[in-house]
């Protein structure tokens, strides 16, 4: 695929609930390749504008019909196809399976194997041949948890069960990794080990566009950083050109001194 090829194009989309503007008017385009970060306050619309990717939430109809969402330059799409080029990683995915007693007792396998089929736990063992297992076992070695493909979700970490769905989102080989504040419940070290495995990622190739509230999750690879808040854009553009400490101040609505240091970036609170 070309790296021109857009991921995500947006032409004044705008999602309403409860009669609110929840997104308001967002125009951008997110190419493969480029590694890109949301950062925004609670509320400020970050999981609303992935919903939008993933064809979760729809954006209000163009009166003159024109799409305001296009994903992989496609306004249509039938949305487990969808799913397929989209691996996707949210701590309320996790949730999802824990509160799921008929899968939170799978093993890191099996859960990594219903990636094949879009689905969280849930497929028939006959549907899998050897080589979908095999695809497994590499996700799984690729982000370090082999060892885990026989333990059961409900006897992991926090930590291990993440690192268990980044596999299950990289199984069937997605043009781009959707994080969607992946790193929630992780220890300091656990959040350290799993960006390092996203960091692996986007260097073999994988377009990441991670959505957060942490500074210091935006990896060196990210190059573009998009800020919102409340529902809008208040910056977008390269990552040291956003990651200042008056556009952050201003889209947090609160003072926050930023520092960059080997490729990171630390926030403080106060000017
Ligand atoms: N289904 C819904 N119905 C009504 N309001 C909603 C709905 N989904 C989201 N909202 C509201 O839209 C706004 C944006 O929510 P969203 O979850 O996109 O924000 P966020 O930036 O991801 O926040 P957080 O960092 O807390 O996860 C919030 O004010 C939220 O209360």
């Amino acid at each position: 695929m070309s790296s021109h090829q857009t991921i995500l194009e947006l032409d004044d989309a705008s999602v309403m609930r409860d009669g609110r503007y929840i997104l308001d008017g967002l125009t951008l385009a997110i190419h493969c390749g480029e590694h890109t970060a949301i950062i925004g306050a609670n509320g400020s619309g970050k999981s609303t504008l992935m919903k939008l990717l993933t064809l979760q939430h729809y954006p209000l109809a163009h009166v003159d019909g024109t799409p305001s969402v296009r994903v992989f330059g496609r306004e249509r799409w039938d949305v487990f196809a969808l799913r397929r080029q989209l691996g996707i990683v949210s701590s309320d995915m996790h949730l999802a399976l824990l509160d799921a007693h008929a899968v939170n007792h799978l093993s890191a396998l099996d859960i990594v194997l219903s990636g094949f089929f879009a689905s969280l736990g849930y497929f028939e063992q006959a549907q899998i041949d050897d080589s979908m297992r095999e695809r497994a076992y590499a996700a799984l070695n690729n982000v370090g948890a082999l060892a885990l493909a026989q333990k059961s979700l409900d006897c992991m970490s926090t930590g291990e069960a993440r690192r268990v769905l980044i596999a299950r989102a990289l199984v069937h080989e997605p043009q781009a990794l959707i994080l969607d504040e992946p790193t929630t419940g992780l220890d300091l070290v656990a959040r350290f080990g799993f960006m390092q495995i996203v960091r692996n990622l986007a260097r073999q190739g994988r377009t990441v566009i991670l959505v957060t509230h942490h500074f210091d999750e935006v990896i060196p690879e990210i190059q573009r950083v998009i800020l919102l808040r409340h529902g809008r854009i208040a910056a977008d553009g390269a990552k040291a050109e956003v990651l200042q400490s008056a556009s952050v101040s201003a889209a947090f609505e609160h003072a926050i001194t930023l520092h960059e240091s080997h490729g990171y970036y630390h926030a403080q609170l106060g000017g």
